[in-house]
């Protein structure tokens, strides 16, 4: 149904008319069916109709749009629309249509007679078109520039919109090079205003479009980059039993939403679509991998409703128009903030609460990293070095840093997003809409969790990078980096003359910020630890008095949490049958060796860890650590460290074995059943609580003090047990 134009006035240039606000708002509500205008909605139609080149700076989903929509249906001419994907202009080419407003896109895929239809209108004495969607790729063409000079000439252009503008700038996470031959389009049509628009864009990134576009004394609008309706939410995949299912809860508990997952490799996407679907959740998956046709329809069953969930790689969504997105899902660490914010910004663009939801894990972050020093490097071998591709790389892991900073950081997540975008906010902001705020202390809680977690991985890190060697594989299954083709074809040098300075600074910043997190605890566990093999700490070995020393009844009480955490891994992974005593025994006296002089905080840690690995190892993983007890066997001279003099009130002597009597430990101990009787019957073995580590540096810091003041974590032990907690909620 197409409806008649309001009659406003004619052609925009070269006199330049002002608009009443009154008409503008009126063409607002006639097409579009919008009460007001948004934001700086009006500001930037005003400024472009009156011949004014603008930046504009909207946040995902802020109204971009209709910035130059609104000008297209205020003029006779029309509108040139420059657009990095073909799907996000055909989403908005059907949209105006369906609204009557007469819009065509130009691409490869279309037909001869598609094409040839919208080049007899445009050459037409009366051209009916307000807007035409291209490429930036037919803009390069020496045949449609010369259409667009005609067009120009005729005087039926009134503007040129850059949509996603950042994809211009090396430093944006998007660059597209084909962006970059965008910046005839000045010298070529002169006079014609030029609007750039993007939700992305670093201080840096707004000067590269500014200069690269050559923009004459743009008008440069920002709104604030704040999305108050997204709360953000962290999960920490290495402190869940298991991350699909908890993926699972959360969406259902938030009822049947639409919902997008974002997932590093293609394999996974299909994996995680299985089990959702399998789990009752109407979803499907999306990536470069599956056949056009089986994309397209996944896309228009997501679009219609008839599917609620989205499993996809970054392939999907730019441009994409659904506005109850309920859920954005990282399922794995995204590889910047500026993407992340891309992203997640998919969710509630119907300005309604909705939810940012992050999975992070360790080996996704070891795993990413990898990615990125090896793209770096393969760019390398492909491109002559350059020292604006030695900056690109250290700012792709300035970048990552960032999010790493994001996802094992306490500060409020919403500020921290705002602040990488240059955007100084006071910490009211939030309004306890992201986890860090709503829950600190459990933030906290979790955090520390996981300093202990990646201790124990820091040392079986090889693994994952030694699996991982080829650079190329990655990107066969994932589309981390979809617009590689087109970079590495691109041998242009666009270092800006401060580049060097800027990214000095900013691996400063970020060095600075580490201090204040999770890093600075590794780096005090890793001195304390390099200490302790030194023999730096003193261990008073001989002193029973000593509070910090691992006494007997705390070793057994461990070997008792490690049998439980073998039993429930036995029942967990069905087949396979352990010795659950004996291996108990072998695993508490690993911690016993590697942290027992150390003092009973760091022996905690490790009996913890060792108890979390069991709740996620695979049977495979299992087995070969276990094996490992069994090649101890053959060791038969070796000597057992001693242990500390045994506690006054629970003398077990039989706790430490030689290896030999560790190896037939299996023969001598109790039956399963006696055992269970006398752990029960036993209340002065209770399990131990697990101090965190900041538990323990604050402990050594209150004994520097002699202070009498409690640890002021208002976490209360039972919370912060992590066998009695288990998982997160
Ligand atoms: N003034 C307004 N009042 C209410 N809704 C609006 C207004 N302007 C735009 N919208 C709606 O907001 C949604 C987002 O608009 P649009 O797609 O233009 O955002 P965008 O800024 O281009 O986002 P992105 O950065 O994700 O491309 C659309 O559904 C649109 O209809
Ligand atoms: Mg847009």
């Amino acid at each position: 149904m197409k409806k008649s134009s309001l009659p406003l006035q004619s052609n925009i240039r070269p006199e330049k008319h002002k608009y009443s606000k009154e008409s503008l708002t009126k063409l607002l509500r006639w097409h579009f069916g919008h009460s007001e205008f948004r934001g700086k909605q009006l500001e930037t139609i005003e400024a472009v109709l009156s011949g004014k080149d603008c930046f504009c700076l909207m946040p995902t989903g802020g109204g971009k749009s209709v910035c130059y929509q609104i000008p297209a249906l205020a003029s006779n001419g029309m509108v040139l629309v420059v657009c990095p994907l073909i799907a996000l202009m055909e989403n908005q080419v059907m949209a105006l249509k369906e609204k009557g407003i007469s819009a065509e896109y130009l691409s490869s895929t279309q037909s001869t007679q598609a094409k040839n239809k919208i080049h007899e209108d445009l050459d037409s004495s009366k051209p009916t078109l307000r807007l035409l969607y291209v490429t930036p790729e037919l803009i390069a063409t020496s045949g449609f520039m010369a259409k667009l000079m005609k067009i120009y000439s005729r005087g039926l252009l009134n503007l040129i919109a850059i949509d996603e503008a950042h994809c211009i700038s090396t430093w944006g996470h998007d660059f597209r090079p084909s962006y970059r031959k965008l910046s005839s389009l000045r010298s070529r049509l002169p006079n014609i205003p030029i609007l750039a628009l993007t939700a992305t864009a670093v201080p840096k990134v707004q000067k590269d479009v500014i200069i690269s576009l050559a923009l004459e004394n743009p008008l440069v609008l920002k709104s604030s980059f704040n999305r108050p309706n997204i709360y953000y939410e962290v999960r920490y995949k290495d402190l869940l039993d298991d991350p699909f299912a908890d993926l699972c809860n959360q969406l259902k508990s938030s009822g049947d939403v639409c919902a997008i997952i974002y997932c590093l490799e293609r394999a996974m996407c299909d994996q995680l679509s299985v089990y959702l679907a399998k789990h009752g959740i109407s979803c499907a998956a999306y990536h470069a991998g599956l056949k056009n046709e089986l994309r397209k329809s996944v896309l228009e069953d997501w679009i219609s409703s008839k599917i609620q969930v989205v499993v996809a790689t970054v392939a999907f969504g730019m441009g994409i128009d659904r506005k109850d997105v309920r859920v954005v899902c990282h399922f794995n660490i995204p590889k910047s903030m500026e993407a992340f914010y891309q992203e997640s910004g998919r969710a509630g663009r119907d300005q309604l609460p909705s939810k940012s939801l992050l999975y992070y894990g360790i080996e996704d972050r070891r795993r990413m990293e990898f990615i990125i020093r090896n793209r770096s490097s393969a760019d390398k071998k492909i491109l002559p070095s350059s020292s604006s591709q030695e900056k690109q790389s250290e700012k792709s892991l300035t970048d990552f840093t960032q999010m790493v900073e994001y996802c094992e950081g306490s500060r409020c997540r919403r500020k921290q997003i705002l602040e990488s975008f240059g955007e100084q906010v006071p910490a009211s902001i939030c309004s306890r809409s992201c986890d860090a705020c709503k829950h600190p202390n459990i933030v906290a809680a979790y955090l520390e969790e996981l300093t202990t977690c990646a201790v124990r991985r820091n040392n079986s890190s090889s693994r994952i990078f030694v699996s991982r060697s080829n650079a190329d594989d990655e990107d066969e299954f994932s589309e981390f980096w979809n617009l590689k083709d087109e970079a590495s074809g691109s041998g242009e040098d666009i270092s800006n003359s401060d580049d060097d300075t800027e990214v000095v600074k900013s691996l400063t910043r970020m060095k600075s910020l580490k201090k204040s997190g999770l890093n600075e605890k590794m780096a005090l566990l890793e001195r304390a630890e390099e200490n302790y093999y030194q023999n730096k700490i003193s261990v008073k070995q001989n002193d029973k008095h000593d509070k910090n020393s691992v006494s007997t009844s705390l070793r057994k009480a461990s070997r008792e949490r490690l049998e439980n955490s073998l039993e429930q891994a036995q029942q967990r992974l069905g087949s396979t049958k352990i010795e659950v005593e004996r291996y108990a025994c072998f695993l508490e006296h690993e911690c016993y060796e590697k942290y027992g002089r150390a003092g009973k905080s760091f022996y905690y840690s490790q009996v913890a860890s060792t108890v979390r690995w069991l709740w996620t190892a695979s049977s495979t993983e299992l087995t070969n650590r276990l094996s490992i007890a069994d090649n101890r066997c053959s060791e038969k001279n070796r000597e057992l460290p001693a242990l500390p003099s045994p506690s006054p009130v629970l003398d077990l002597p039989k706790l430490v074995m030689s290896n030999e009597e560790f190896c037939s430990s299996n023969l001598v101990l109790e039956t399963s059943a006696t055992k269970v009787a006398e752990r029960k019957a036993s209340p002065a073995v209770s399990l131990p609580s697990i101090p965190s580590f900041s538990e323990f540096v604050n402990g050594i810091k209150e004994k520097a003090n002699q202070s009498n003041k409690s640890h002021g974590h208002s976490l209360n032990r039972d919370e912060k047990d992590p066998v009695k907690r288990g998982r997160l909620r």
